[in-house]
């Protein structure tokens, strides 16, 4: 019971820290693309944001086996903190490299829906975390997002994206990674033929 709620308070304390950085964060970068920057105060919700603790643990064939596979978050912004082991990695001109770990600092990720939001000034990352083959490996996550029927409305005068609501995106994944077995994601919602 004592260690639930001691967990339980570090938890809340970090969504709540999360969410508050997260909307800073967003509100710059929509200044930056010269857009509503009380967007993300308007449309973000906390029934939608979440927080997701990851555990890997050790893995003896580590060459064969992801601790996450290669993939972009389905978010506006995500905070992420990482422990002393490292394996998270993120692809950068086309080749894998490791995101050091840093006890002082956290990383923040771009997701699919700030990428169509901003028609693509900035890009959702592709990243993924590889197994160790001895130490067991912590992260946590706080995921920015919308209420299911915010439209994401890509910006500028040649959009990339057609307009979409949350609830779709969410719904087309879910469908691919039912269909085909992974996740397609922004191209679906591409006004150009991919
Ligand atoms: O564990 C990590 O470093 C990355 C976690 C992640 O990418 C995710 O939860 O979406
Ligand atoms: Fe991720």
């Amino acid at each position: 019971m004592f260690y639930f709620s001691y967990h339980s308070s570090a938890m809340e304390r970090f969504a709540s820290e999360s969410e508050a950085l997260a909307h800073t964060l967003a509100e710059v970068l929509a200044e930056k693309l010269e857009r509503k920057s009380n967007f993300f105060k308007e449309n973000c919700v906390r029934n939608t944001c979440y927080v997701r603790m990851n555990r890997y643990p050790p893995c003896p064939k580590p060459s064969e086996v992801y601790g996450l596979m290669p993939h972009t978050d389905s978010d506006f912004l995500t905070i992420l903190y990482q422990d002393q082991v490292g394996g998270l990695q993120l692809i950068k001109d086309n080749r894998w490299v490791a995101v050091k770990p840093n006890p002082r600092a956290l990383i923040i990720n771009i997701g699919d829906l700030f990428q169509a939001w901003s028609n693509g000034m900035y890009k959702s990352v592709e990243h993924r975390v590889m197994t160790n083959p001895t130490m067991e490996r912590f992260s946590t996550a706080y995921f920015l997002c919308p209420s299911y029927d915010a439209v994401i409305e890509c910006s500028g005068d040649c959009p990339s994206y057609r307009n979409f609501s949350f609830r779709e995106f969410r719904q087309q994944v879910q469908d691919d990674v039912k269909k085909l077995g992974y996740k397609v994601g922004l191209p679906r919602f591409s006004n150009h033929l991919y």
